[in-house]
This record gives C-alpha cells, sequence and structure tokens, in this order.
C-alpha cells in the first residue's frame, strides 16, 4: 500500500539530497573543479549579456557536468562499498561512469565554444 502524502516527508528528501550535494562539495576535488569553472562560465555570461536561448544552452551543459559528475562519484562510492578488493570488472564499472563525465564535459567545451567565440573574435 502506498504512503499517504507527506509535506514533511518530502522536505526531508529536499534535505537528503542537499546533504548528497554537500557531500560531493566537500570531498570530490573534480566536482568542485566543475563547479568552480561553472560559477566562472555564470559569470562570463552575465558579463557578455547572452542572449535567453544561449542561456538555456550553458545552463543545460552545466547541469549536464554536474549531473554526470553526482553520478560517477556516487558509481564510484557503490562500487567501493560492493568490491573494496582489485576486480577488473569493478575497475570497468568506474572506467565508464567516468567516462560519460568525458563525454558531458567535452560537449560542454564545445557548446562554450560555439557560445562565447562570437562574443570575442
Ligand atoms: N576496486 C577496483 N578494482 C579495479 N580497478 C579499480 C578499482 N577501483 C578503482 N579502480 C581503477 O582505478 C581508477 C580510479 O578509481 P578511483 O576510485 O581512485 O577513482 P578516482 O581516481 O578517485 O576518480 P576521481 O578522480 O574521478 O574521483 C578507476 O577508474 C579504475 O580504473
Amino acid at each position: 500500500m502506498s504512503e499517504k502524502f507527506s509535506v514533511l516527508a518530502r522536505l526531508k528528501s529536499f534535505n537528503f539530497a542537499f546533504k548528497g550535494l554537500w557531500h560531493v562539495v566537500r570531498h570530490e576535488h573534480n566536482f568542485r573543479v566543475h563547479l568552480f569553472a561553472a560559477l566562472l562560465v555564470i559569470a562570463l555570461s552575465a558579463y557578455v549579456n547572452l542572449t535567453i536561448n544561449e542561456w538555456l544552452w550553458v545552463i543545460s551543459a552545466i547541469a549536464m557536468v554536474l549531473v554526470a559528475e553526482l553520478f560517477n562519484s556516487s558509481i564510484e562510492k557503490l562500487v567501493d562499498l560492493v568490491s573494496p578488493a582489485f576486480n577488473p570488472k569493478a575497475g570497468i564499472v568506474k572506467d565508464i561512469a567516468a567516462a560519460a563525465v568525458l563525454i558531458t564535459a567535452v560537449a560542454a567545451a564545445i557548446i562554450g565554444i560555439l557560445i562565447f567565440y562570437p562574443y570575442f573574435f
């Protein structure tokens, strides 16, 4: 049977999500690097006064990278939990999660170049 809707329970879920976010901000260097880059890009976007459409692309690209980084960190933690010892399969799982971040970062870089190039050259 499904539970009754509770505003308090929903607020607690938000709290768990922020707890996870705060954990990666404090402990994951790669996430901090991407977050710092995102803040720089947002500042640059405000400086050159992007159009609404350009803002949509920039925000989507930033979110895509940060979300991939969060899933990557989560998968790393899960792998460490279920396979603390060396295991080639565990390594592949982590490598694939890292590859997902790489793809999003390359796509975000291309989006950034296409959007900002006309403002500077
Ligand atoms: N249990 C394991 N068994 C086999 N190989 C592993 C294992 N854990 C990690 N590896 C290999 O080492 C690489 C780095 O794993 P690690 O957990 O140290 O990530 P990381 O370097 O902390 O990543 P990031 O820098 O993104 O936080 C993995 O991509 C994988 O190739």
